[in-house]
């Protein structure tokens, strides 16, 4: 039997009101969507579908929205973007030249950041199961910090640095018990989940971390979830948390001169009302103000997440008995969300004139040998002729760092755009480089 649809208890949001909210989209009479002062018609006919899209100015004024809000509450405080959400080159470049640091959980990650042009002096490593050459390869760099995540890390991370002649910086994440209040899925603060230590046990552990010979820890990090968009209590009462311990660990002797408060800062996708930079700055400064600490954030969704499209091309309409199905050549191996968490993506047509035609309910569909590969149910959608193309919104995080080859389709290429002008940011991969490392021993065929 198909999983039921997410049920929401208001009506989708209409055309018009997905792109008043979102200031780099816009709809030309006669070119049809507009990203930036690109048409997303030009975008496609130049690099094929399907595509993503990234607004560079987005990056630049989201970046600067955080920014402005830490100083504003007079915080001493620096943005480590976590690549996860977008470890593009050109996307965690242009973040570098905001002056934003990165977040990475693996090697890979962090070579792509110091590829990116990150400093090393502005990476956090964080991540529940870092391997020894990956904290090899992290105090060789000699990035910021680490993210420590149970006391068994803490000893490994140690004798690797022991091994290695030095003293790594380090963090303690702790896990404040605190509900995010998110899709359980992507929710990481409480107990249950596998992520930090338990604050109770921080105190003993930070001691104990204090007299490991490889280690100089330098302070604790938190991160609570992610998509959160239910106020700030969860991150008030997780500051408060850390607020508390930083107070206790400073009492027992111990150096704490940075507090990491994570990411987690949700978007809108479908009508959700997510907390302002400006509240979240605020809930830092309550809980953790006046501290004397450095206060690190580790936003992924927030910056990039409304910086994104990605753009299909219908393959064909299909009418079953009761449904009407569009199907895309985009597919869940593209955008995951969906699928994985019943995740919302507004989709807008590209077309001018498909603006003002009549709507009615379509279940949007990949190629996907799958059921799930499906991004939305009855949404209302006018009539998508073979080729015409549509735009899931809000793409820009966890969209393509997600994709997989699933099916043999090759990952999509990734334009950003700046103004008037556009540039491939990453190449479409051909059917070469799907097959490229794969060997035929002489005992098969
Ligand atoms: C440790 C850590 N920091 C930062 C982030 C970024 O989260 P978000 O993209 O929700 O801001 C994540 C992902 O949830 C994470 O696990
Ligand atoms: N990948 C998830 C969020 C997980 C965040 C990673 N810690 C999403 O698309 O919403």
């Amino acid at each position: 039997m198909a999983a039921p649809a997410p049920v929401f208890d208001t009506p989708d949001p209409g055309f018009a009101d997905l792109l008043a909210q979102r200031p780099a989209l816009s709809l030309d009479p006669m070119a049809g969507l507009m990203l930036e002062e690109v048409p997303l018609a030009r975008i496609a006919a130049a690099h094929g579908t399907p595509v993503w899209a990234y607004s560079a100015a987005t990056l630049r004024r989201r970046a600067g929205m955080l920014k402005a809000a830490l100083f504003n509450a007079g915080l001493d405080a620096s943005i480590h973007f976590a690549t996860k959400a977008n470890p593009s080159l050109a996307v965690v470049n242009l973040l570098a030249g905001e002056g934003l640091g990165a977040d990475v959980v693996s090697e890979g990650e962090l070579h792509a950041a110091l590829a990116a042009g990150v400093p090393a002096s502005g990476i956090v490593f964080s991540g529940v199961g870092k391997t020894r050459g990956e904290m090899r390869r992290a105090l060789e760099e000699d990035i910021l910090q680490l993210n420590i995540e149970s006391a068994e890390e803490a000893a490994i991370l140690s004798e690797v640095a022991v091994s290695m002649g030095r003293r790594a910086r380090c963090a303690l994440r702790v896990n404040p018990d605190v509900d995010a209040r998110t899709h359980a899925k992507i929710t990481t603060g409480l107990t249950e989940n596998k992520f930090g230590v338990p604050i109770a046990m921080a105190p003993d552990l930070y001691a104990r971390m204090c007299a490991m010979p490889g280690l100089e820890p330098v302070g604790i990090a938190v991160h609570i979830g992610s998509q959160i968009t239910q106020g700030v209590a969860s991150y008030a009462a997780a500051y408060q948390r850390l607020g508390d311990l930083v107070r206790e660990l400073r009492a027992a002797g111990h150096p704490v001169l940075r507090v990491d408060c994570g990411g987690g800062l949700g978007i809108s996708y479908r009508d959700e009302t997510p907390a302002s930079p400006e509240a979240l700055a605020g809930a830092i400064r309550a809980g953790l103000g006046g501290l004397d600490v450095r206060i690190m954030l580790e936003p992924g969704r927030w910056i990039c997440g409304p910086a994104g499209v990605l753009l299909a091309a219908v393959v064909i309409e299909k009418q079953s008995s009761d449904r009407r199905f569009v199907i895309l050549d985009a597919a869940m191996n593209e955008l995951l969300r969906p699928a994985m968490y019943d995740a919302w993506h507004g989709i807008l047509p590209v077309a001018a004139a498909a603006f003002h035609a009549p709507v009615s309910p379509a279940d949007v569909v990949g190629p996907v040998c799958e059921s799930s590969d499906t991004f939305a149910r009855d949404r209302a959608l006018p009539a998508l002729p073979p080729e015409s193309l549509v735009a899931f919104l809000d793409a820009g995080a966890y969209g393509a760092s997600m994709s997989s080859t699933y099916n043999a389709r090759p990952l999509a290429a990734e334009v950003m755009v700046d103004g008037a002008r556009f540039a491939l940011i990453r190449e479409r991969q051909d059917h070469a480089a799907l097959l490229r490392g794969q060997r035929l021993p002489d005992w098969t065929g």
